[in-house]
């Protein structure tokens, strides 16, 4: 079996996916993270870019092919140990907020450090670190139900950073956002990642997104691609350009 290189904090090899209604979903995608490496995961809508993220943190299981995290195996991984491994180790946001509405904000934004046994105390002054830097400081006490959509996500960013995972994945963090929202929370989960050495995978169909990331990996179909160029306007036969990889 083939070693993942060193430098690789998270390493796939002929990644094949099924969803469970037969669609298909990854076609033997192999990809290399960085350490410290911002990675946009690029692609038009339906190309694969969430069920690449959910197979490389373990949410679910691979068909087949396989994945290295920190050079172990996770592919061979069952259900509790990959569980574990997301808890203590990964952090995810959604592109929708998913929040606990019966929690307040910064017992939300607490919650996944108080799950890996850190104190109330310590987790609630690390959750209103990230609350502040995120500026949602001033909500901390509020419920969800009480605040504005990019609000909540601001709070769902903060939970993902707060316990400062080694890996977080971002699955189209701010495609809910306007504009100036994305900008500022865009830049704020990229320098805040950078500054503290964590290692981001971002799903994005956004260019504008993509090019805040170190590198870019493009897919289509679930496969992984050299480039997809999506034009404003569709081109004469309504697609996007696209080459394959070899
Ligand atoms: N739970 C599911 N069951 C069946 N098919 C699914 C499921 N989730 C996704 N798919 C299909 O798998 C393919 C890849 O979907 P995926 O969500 O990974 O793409 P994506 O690039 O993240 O798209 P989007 O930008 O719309 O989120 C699509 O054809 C999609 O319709």
């Amino acid at each position: 079996m083939e070693s993942p290189p060193d430098n690789d904090v998270l390493w796939a090899r002929s990644l094949h996916f099924r969803h469970r209604d037969g669609s298909p979903g990854l076609a033997g995608v192999s990809l290399g993270v960085r350490e410290g490496e911002i990675l946009a995961v690029s692609g038009p809508r339906g190309s694969g870019k969430t069920t690449l993220l959910r197979c490389l943190s373990g949410q679910v299981p691979v068909g087949t092919g396989e994945v290295w995290f920190n050079s172990a195996p996770v592919h061979t991984l069952g259900p509790v140990a990959r569980e574990r491994l997301r808890r203590d180790r990964f952090g995810w946001i959604d592109p929708e907020p998913v929040l606990i509405p019966e929690l307040n904000v910064w017992e939300n934004a607490a919650l996944p450090l108080m799950l890996r046994g850190t104190g109330r105390r310590r987790a609630k002054a690390a959750a209103l670190e990230w609350l502040e830097r995120l500026d949602v400081g001033d909500r901390a006490r509020s419920r969800p139900r009480e605040l504005r959509q990019a609000e909540r996500q601001r709070v769902a960013i903060a939970r993902a950073l707060a316990p400062a995972p080694t890996v977080l994945f971002a699955d189209e963090p701010t495609a809910t956002l306007h504009r100036a929202d994305r900008t500022h929370v865009l830049r704020t989960l990229t320098t805040a990642a950078r500054s503290h050495g964590i290692t981001v995978v971002l799903a994005t169909h956004d260019a504008d997104t993509a090019a805040l990331a170190d590198r870019t990996v493009n897919l289509l179909d679930g496969r992984r691609v050299h480039t997809v160029h999506l034009p404003d306007a569709p081109d004469a036969e309504g697609r996007a350009a696209c080459s394959l990889s070899a």
